[in-house]
């Protein structure tokens, strides 16, 4: 009769004689188990082990070559944050022997000849502890992705969806420190919506709304590389970082984006410098060193935005660029 309930149990039976292990699959199948794999040898119950991952091993002790401890040992070291419960089953019967078992990684230990009975019983306690052992690692998995979800939330915009300031200060502080190692320029590009106020005066507040969507729709889609992060940091001043990516690449990149936003044509009837809305922008590209940090590149960036909006905004500047890039970039120094 099934003793065992619910036994979808692959039980792997490890001794040195093929009388025992019969009689014990025998037993083991009447009682309910679903599969039982036999192992004569410590060779043939690791690779047992490793091909069909059982979920309960029972285990004999002294057999020809590496003993039952052994292979105690040797399944613990192959489980990756998995459990299998080992019962030993033995004929040793003194403490030490118990002692031995338990320490080598056993879970119980049966002394031979075992009635079917207390086999069962213990392949039932056994089981409870390996079904609660699963439930905590599907808890921790889920508990694990909530706590994803919950950072990459904590990290984002409602609004625009982008990265918001949060996300900004940690990408910006672990890209310094990637550029510094692999010593690889690093751009940081602070941009700014042009006379936003009025627009929202004029447009009201909804519409606002709906720009800074637009706006950050085009930052994102302008970020190509898969490095390349989109940001809001304020009201309605963005960042963009862009790892890799020299001074070269910086100016194509204002471009690109200065085209996005002109091809888009979102009306702007306040703007005293356009029909439409543009941006103003600040850049600053560097390959970090022991001194670079986080605010000393946002400070640049801003100071470049500041200078980009004095010299009438639709503009991006950068203090670090040596030529002068047509119509919308202007470089210094
Ligand atoms: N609709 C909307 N407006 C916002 C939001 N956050 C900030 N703002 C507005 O953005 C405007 C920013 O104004 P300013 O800092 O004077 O900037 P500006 O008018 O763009 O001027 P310049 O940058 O110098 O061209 C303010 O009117 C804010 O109310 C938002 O989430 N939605």
């Amino acid at each position: 009769m099934a003793i065992l309930q619910n036994t979808d149990l692959r039980i792997l039976v490890v001794d040195d004689q093929e009388s025992v292990r019969s009689h014990l699959s025998h037993e083991l199948l009447r009682m309910g188990v679903e599969q039982v794999l036999e192992a004569a040898s410590a060779e043939e119950a690791l690779a047992a082990f490793e091909q069909h991952q059982p979920d309960l091993v029972l285990l004999d002790i002294l057999m020809p070559g590496n003993n039952g401890y052994w292979i105690a040992e040797r399944i613990r070291d192959l489980e990756d944050g998995r459990w299998t419960p080992i019962i030993f089953l033995t004929g040793m019967d003194r403490d030490e022997d118990l002692w031995e078992g338990i320490r080598t990684g056993g879970d119980d230990y049966l002394i031979k000849p075992v009635r079917a009975t207390v086999l069962a019983a213990k392949i039932r306690a056994m089981q409870r502890l390996l079904a609660m052992q699963r439930r905590l690692v599907a808890v921790t998995e889920e508990l694990y992705e909530a706590n994803r979800q919950l950072n990459s939330l904590i990290e984002r915009d409602a609004l625009t969806g982008l990265v918001n300031r949060r996300g900004f200060d940690r990408v910006l502080h672990e890209q310094i420190r990637l550029a510094r190692r692999e010593s690889t320029p690093l751009t940081l590009m602070m941009c700014d919506i042009d006379f936003f106020k009025q627009y929202n005066d004029n447009l009201g507040h909804p519409e606002g709304d709906k720009c800074l969507k637009a706006v950050a729709n085009m930052l994102a889609r302008t970020c190509q590389r898969p490095g390349d992060l989109a940001c809001r940091v304020g009201g309605e001043e963005f960042a963009l970082i862009l790892p890799n990516t020299p001074r070269s690449g910086a100016m194509m990149f204002a471009r690109a984006l200065t085209e996005l936003l002109a091809s888009g044509k979102l009306p702007h009837p306040a703007s005293p410098v356009s029909p439409y809305v543009t941006v103003s922008g600040g850049i600053t590209t560097c390959v970090p060193d022991e001194s670079t940090t986080s605010m000393g590149m946002v400070t640049r960036a801003d100071e470049a935005l500041y200078a980009a909006k004095a010299l009438g905004r639709n503009h991006f500047f950068s203090y670090e660029l040596q030529v002068t890039a047509k119509d919308h970039l202007v470089a210094q120094r």
